[in-house]
């Protein structure tokens, strides 16, 4: 059984919208139709879980019928961090089989990636996507900054696909704020990570810089 967990019970305080940004519009569609869209082209046998704070619930499914979006998909609550609104969502994923936890703000995901990541969790348990720093890195130390190697580091992505009894196993330890993604959930366990490529355009539409870019995505090329 292949599940995706698509989190969107975040506050978007860096936003600052009113309309909580998942479902703004990008190309006339808002975002979160985007994400859910692009697991269900992927495989639309999969069952797909949105993670929704309680008060936008009733939003959103006024929103489903106003586009007629037609995804199949249950809705879990939110909860305060990420790690608690992954851990609502995950009680409804079933396993044995594989679960990714994707961001809902982050439509831009390729059909590559999904896969890829999918194919790689059969035998690795545990991949994220990542990609290359592509401006110098400075490290802070106090007053002082010293350049670092930015071949050393990668920027994380979503899906993050594991396991799924793996991930509810690493879900029932007790949350700590080094928790910024699911791998570090997972690597709090003791069980390595792999990374494998994502895709440059698969940003986190975080702030209004964020949604200018989306929008310009959409309007350059097909995705
Ligand atoms: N309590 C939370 C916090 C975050 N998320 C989700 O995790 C993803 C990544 O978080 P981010 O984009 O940083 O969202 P926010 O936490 O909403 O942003 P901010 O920190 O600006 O408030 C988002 O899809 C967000 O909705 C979530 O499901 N539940
Ligand atoms: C999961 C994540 O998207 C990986 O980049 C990220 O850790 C969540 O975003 P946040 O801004 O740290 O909440």
């Amino acid at each position: 059984m292949k599940s995706a967990l698509i989190v969107a019970g975040g506050k978007g305080l860096r936003m600052g919208t009113e309309l909580p940004k998942q479902f703004l519009p990008v190309g006339g569609k808002p975002v979160l139709m985007r994400t859910l869209e692009a697991f269900y082209t992927y495989d639309p046998e999969m069952r797909i879980i949105l993670v929704l704070p309680r008060s936008q619930q009733e939003y959103w499914k006024r929103l489903c019928r106003e586009y007629r979006f037609s995804v199949c998909h249950t809705i879990a609550d939110g909860g305060d961090t990420r790690f608690h609104s992954v851990k609502n969502g995950l009680a409804l994923v079933e396993a044995p089989g594989l679960v990714g936890v994707h961001d809902g703000v982050r439509p831009f995901v390729s059909q590559e990636v999904i896969s890829r990541c999918y194919a790689l969790a059969v035998e690795k348990r545990a991949v994220i996507p990542v990609v290359d720093v592509v401006e110098t890195v400075r490290h802070l130390e106090g007053e002082r900054s010293t350049t670092v190697n930015r071949d050393n580091y990668k920027l994380v992505q979503t899906p993050q696909v594991f396991d799924a009894a793996l991930l509810k196993e690493a879900y029932e330890q007790p949350y700590t704020s080094h928790f910024t993604d699911d791998a570090s959930v997972v690597e709090a366990l003791g069980i390595p990570v792999f990374l494998t490529a994502g895709n440059r355009e698969n940003i986190k539409i975080t702030t209004p810089f964020d949604l200018r870019i989306a929008t310009a995505l959409i309007d350059s090329c097909s995705i």
